[in-house]
């Protein structure tokens, strides 16, 4: 089967976006491992697929699958190219698009100019809801909010040391580590130890956040389903509203990551999380899936 696709970037987080709104193509989780490859696919970080309003009062809904075929809640970056796509394409006029995801409405606005400011809604630290499980975990008494210890994320490799993190859901799952120094922090090697640990019963994206000063931070993040991206929009928000809660960021901080620049406002409590960014199109084109694919 031929399928046609546009491939988009937001702040270099990379995406496959496909549109279902005249028909489901019918795709399972193989189709999307073989898109988002970058040797013998499209190559993406996420698939992204927009289809029609489910209800009333809503734009459309999209789906994101990461690169390994899994389907996840909720895309930051992902969600600017969306509303950049059916914008561009004549889907919609509207300028501020309600847009349904699994972890509930989202609503991306395009700005004059060109990037994309996205009401994200509110985080989430209720630790169940996250999900996070304490157990064995030890609570960082120091006076600030929500640092945990793993302790220690692996026997084999970490016997003696402890991580401390803050977990927050932005609709999914993100442990966010202060460092000293993203450019030497052990991204490739904490990522998947903090990722694949028990106390994240559905995996977590892992943040790497190097605070310069108020309003300003360094992030890179170890995304759930892929490993390290150029940027994860859910990601800064997530290190932004876990910097505000720790008392060490202001309520709008600009979030450098290797791939772009992002600004997250957060007025705290149940106010929604604001995320601007870049939503670009790279090129469109047509794919042939293989018949075997599994
Ligand atoms: N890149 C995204 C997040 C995509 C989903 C994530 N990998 C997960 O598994 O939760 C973003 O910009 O937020």
């Amino acid at each position: 089967m031929r399928i046609q696709f546009t491939k988009m970037q937001g702040a270099g987080n990379d995406f496959v976006v496909l549109d279902e709104t005249r028909g489901t193509l019918g795709l399972g989780a193989a189709h999307y491992r073989f898109l988002g490859n970058r040797h013998y696919g499209v190559g993406a970080d996420q698939i992204l697929t927009v289809r029609p309003s489910p209800s009333e009062g809503i734009d459309f809904e999209y789906l994101i699958h990461n690169a390994d075929g899994q389907e996840v809640e909720q895309c930051g970056n992902g969600s600017r190219c969306f509303a950049r796509f059916v914008h561009d394409r004549g889907l919609t006029d509207k300028t501020t698009i309600r847009v349904q995801t699994m972890k509930g409405v989202i609503a991306p606005k395009l700005n004059p100019d060109g990037r994309v400011t996205v009401d994200m809604g509110a985080p989430q630290f209720d630790l169940p809801e996250i999900p996070f499980s304490t157990a064995g975990l030890q609570y960082v008494a120091d006076g600030t909010w929500g640092k945990w210890l793993l302790a220690p994320v692996n026997t084999a490799q970490a016997a003696t040391e402890n991580v401390a993190f803050t977990p927050v859901s932005m609709g999914n799952p993100h442990a966010v580590l202060v460092v000293d120094d993203v450019d030497t922090a052990p991204v490739e090697r904490l990522g998947p130890l903090v990722q694949a640990h028990g106390c994240f019963p559905q995996g977590v994206n892992v943040g790497f956040m190097q605070v310069q000063d108020r309003s300003h931070v360094r992030l890179r993040v170890y995304e759930r389903g892929v490993g390290e991206t150029l940027a994860c929009g859910t990601g800064a928000c997530a290190a932004v509203v876990s910097g505000i809660r720790l008392g060490v960021l202001d309520a709008r901080v600009d979030v450098q990551a290797r791939g772009g620049l992002l600004t997250i406002e957060w007025a705290g409590g149940n106010a929604p999380v604001f995320m601007t960014g870049p939503a670009v199109t790279v090129f469109q084109g047509e794919i042939d899936l293989p018949d075997d694919i599994s």
